[in-house]
């Protein structure tokens, strides 16, 4: 039943936890299954090490009293100390099953394990500073710290830290991640993140985790027609260009044609330059019916011809990659005028001077630009999202933070323009292409170059075939 790579809102997972209900699974039931995995979880990485259980009032709480229970009766020393009654029938039922001594949070003495059971989908604000204060205590003096569901204080659906939270060892979503999860700045908030299942239907989630993609090699009869012919428009920087083509060709593009303003050639063999010295002549090079995907915007420039040549690129009624430059070009043009369909791939800067200042968590500004430039978006960060006209939206976990240096951005849209010519689909290449991105970026390891991320992209390809 379980997706593992689902994400609900909080309001989506109230509404999945009613079905089940619905189905005749009283809701105690579902929260000894959620006691249980996540107290499988504690046992397996701390074992008999003494654990205090901190639970708050509410159904996140009485995980946690399922949870002491569960593992007392394993042999583990436990003691719970509680934030003051438990207010939910279940959590009580899970209170009345612990049956033993609970402790205040003032009083109670630290512990080699913690467990945050204070508040999950339920939190409505942030913790009072003693609260927080209190648990910060308890975690750095902790060697292993776990949050039920979500670390308290985490604004389930925006992944806003509503007070103070100090980083967990593991964090066990219960059933389905929430966009807390995905989401900066509480993405950063654990070492490690595991989803249990509890029996919760998540099949209909619009909203997915980003996930390694099944890539396939050539067939038998491919050439380089056949597996697609991209189109870089650049401009005055070929360089960003260059790192664009080049990331096109590795993505699995049978060829690359750089139209370039200067008519110097640069760069591998591979990449085949043609000059192109005015938008005119773009247009030329362009009339090919074999390209599969244009991609505009690396190294483009926002001076001299730089908006015809877009024009152009964004004329020729290709599949269409648009990035950097083109992006800035059309925030001063106004967002209807890009051609729908597209790809987009804007960071925070790029995102707010397109669509301004949109309400909502990242998502629903992501979900809401998509929408309204009938548009695939990559809206890029430490916690990239893919949006769909649709609705659907792919959420990346954190990738490596070495990937915030010059250059990196072109490697991506040329990743985008390279699957989008083999798969045809902008919303599959946007994806892929931001798998293969993270994952090139992890085998590149620390203080790499946009150009060293080139050099990984076979492996990484290799690795999902
Ligand atoms: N859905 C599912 O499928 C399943 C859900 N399960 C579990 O239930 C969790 C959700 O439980 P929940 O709805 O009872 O909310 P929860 O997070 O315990 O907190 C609510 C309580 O806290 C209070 N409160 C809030 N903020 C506060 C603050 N800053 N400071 C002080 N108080 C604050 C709030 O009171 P109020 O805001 O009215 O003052 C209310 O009393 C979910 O995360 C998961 O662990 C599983 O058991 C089984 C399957
Ligand atoms: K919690």
């Amino acid at each position: 039943m379980m997706r593992d790579d689902a994400i609900l809102t909080a309001a989506q997972m109230q509404d999945a936890e009613q079905a089940v209900i619905a189905g005749a699974v009283p809701e105690y039931a579902l929260m000894e299954r959620a006691g249980a995995a996540a107290a499988e979880i504690v046992w397996r990485s701390g074992g008999k090490r003494d654990l205090l259980v901190l639970c708050g009032p509410g159904n996140n709480g009485g995980d946690g009293f399922v949870m002491a229970r569960l593992l007392r009766e394993r042999g583990v020393p436990v003691r719970v100390a509680s934030l003051g009654d438990s207010r939910t029938d279940s959590s009580l039922k899970a209170r009345a099953g612990w049956g033993a001594p609970v402790e205040t949070l003032a009083d109670a003495a630290p512990a080699t394990q913690i467990v945050d059971a204070l508040f999950g989908t339920g939190l409505t604000r942030g913790l009072d500073a003693e609260l927080a204060g209190r648990l910060r205590q308890f975690t750095e003096r902790a060697s292993f710290t776990y949050a039920v569901d979500l670390p308290s204080g985490v604004q389930t659906d925006t992944g806003e830290l509503l007070s103070d939270v100090p980083t967990m060892g593991v964090c066990i979503a219960l059933g389905a991640f929430k966009p807390g999860h995905m989401l900066q700045p509480a993405a950063g908030r654990w070492q490690r993140l595991v989803c249990v299942d509890i029996g919760i239907d998540a099949s209909g989630a619009k909203m997915h985790r980003l996930s390694a993609p099944q890539l396939h090699p050539p067939g038998p009869f491919a050439h380089k027609y056949s597996r697609g012919l991209v189109a870089i428009v650049g401009g005055e920087m070929a360089g960003a260009g260059l790192l664009a083509s080049q990331a096109a060709a590795r993505a699995g593009a049978g060829m690359v044609r750089h139209i370039v303003q200067e008519a110097i050639h640069q760069g591998p063999g591979a990449i085949i330059a043609q000059h192109a010295a005015d938008a005119a002549d773009v247009a030329a090079s362009l009339k090919d019916s074999r390209i599969r995907a244009v991609l505009v915007g690396p190294g483009l420039g926002r001076e001299g011809g730089a908006s015809d040549r877009l024009k152009a690129a964004m004329g020729a009624g290709h599949p269409l990659v648009l990035d950097a430059d083109a992006l800035s070009l059309l925030a001063g043009e106004g967002v209807d005028a890009i051609p729908p369909g597209a790809v987009l791939t804007p960071h925070e800067g790029e995102f707010a001077r397109l669509f301004g200042d949109l309400p909502g968590s990242k998502i629903d500004r992501a979900l809401a630009a998509a929408k309204r430039t009938r548009s695939i978006l990559i809206y890029k960060g430490s916690d990239s999202i893919i949006a769909a006209p649709d609705g659907r939206a792919v959420l990346s976990p954190a990738s490596s933070s070495w990937l915030s240096t010059a250059g990196t951005g072109d490697v991506l849209a040329g990743l985008v323009a390279g699957r989008l010519a083999v798969t045809g689909d902008g919303f599959q290449a946007a994806c892929e292409a931001l798998w293969l991105h993270g994952e090139a970026a992890r085998r590149a390891g620390a203080a790499f170059i946009a150009d060293d991320l080139l050099a990984e992209l076979p492996a990484a390809i290799a690795s999902r075939l």
